[in-house]
């Protein structure tokens, strides 16, 4: 399979280029980053593309691959609704080509948020902290806003109603971001990489999920197993849980 990944010279995107290189089976035939064309993964003869850039870049990049029928393994934040239907709306135009929006690769934060989803339904408290490095574009990550949209609808299944908040007066934002109704703390730490927290209260008891990224190659994985998956699965797919067998 002939590999392209944007963002090459990033953080995430120079793993992800070593990841490639030394998978079986997989060619890095181009990296590009701010300032390539995308012209180029037309001449490299790119057969699918990995996207760790920018939220503000993303959406021309993919409108891009789609419209060339190149596939598209996607980390890149900043996904919401309206911007999924435009992605739905043009695969649909061109249903040549795959894309999968994963809001995080690492397995040990796929199941963070499976779990956290899981525990929801049985607290009547629950709030997410996520901390991260201070050179982090969006706030709140997209993991956290993935997380919160889950437990979210978990508790709604649940017939449970807002967490309970007696706050009346204080500072603003000394609460956080609401997502969905779940509260939604964000930390840019130094030194750290990509961690969170979800933290569950009930009657005497407290139940605390986290999960740390400690270093970026535990994103890798997850994307080589997104390469190796797309080429069978036409459309727009959300989420690595599609590709992973939890049941
Ligand atoms: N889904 C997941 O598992 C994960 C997702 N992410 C997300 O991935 C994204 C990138 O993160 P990270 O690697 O830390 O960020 P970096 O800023 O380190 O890397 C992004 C790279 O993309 C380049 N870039 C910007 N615009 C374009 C463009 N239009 N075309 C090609 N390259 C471009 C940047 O160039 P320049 O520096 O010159 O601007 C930079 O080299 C973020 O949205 C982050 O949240 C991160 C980790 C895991
Ligand atoms: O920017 C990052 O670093 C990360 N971004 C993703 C997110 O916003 O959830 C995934 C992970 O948290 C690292």
């Amino acid at each position: 399979m002939k590999v392209a990944v944007l963002g090459a010279r990033g953080k995430v995107g120079r793993e992800i280029c070593a990841g490639v290189r030394a998978a079986e089976g997989m060619a890095l035939v181009a990296e590009l980053d701010l300032g390539d064309s995308l012209d180029d993964l037309v001449a490299a003869g790119a057969e699918a593309i990995v996207d760790f850039t920018h939220p503000d870049a993303v959406m021309a990049n993919l409108a891009f691959c789609i419209e060339h029928g190149i596939d598209a393994v996607v980390g890149t934040t900043g996904f919401d609704e309206e911007r999924l239907a435009t992605l739905r709306a043009q695969l649909g135009e061109n249903p040549g080509s795959g894309v999968l929006i994963a809001p995080n690769f690492s397995i040990g934060a796929i199941l963070m948020m499976r779990f956290s989803a899981q525990a929801a339904r049985y607290f009547e408290s629950v709030e997410v902290i996520e901390l991260h490095h201070p050179d982090k574009a969006d706030a709140p990550s997209g993991t956290a806003g993935r997380t919160a949209d889950l437990i979210a609808a978990a508790r709604r299944e649940a017939g449970l109603g807002a967490p309970p908040d007696a706050t009346s007066t204080g500072i603003e934002g000394a609460r956080g971001a609401d997502v969905d109704g779940i509260k939604v703390h964000s930390l840019r730490i130094r030194g750290l990489v990509a961690h969170q927290e979800v933290v569950l209260g009930g009657s005497g008891e407290t139940l605390t999920i986290r999960h740390d990224s400690l270093d970026r190659v535990s994103f890798v994985p997850g994307v080589l197993l997104g390469l190796r998956r797309i080429g069978a699965a036409p459309g727009l797919t959300v989420g690595l849980d599609a590709f992973l067998d939890l049941d």
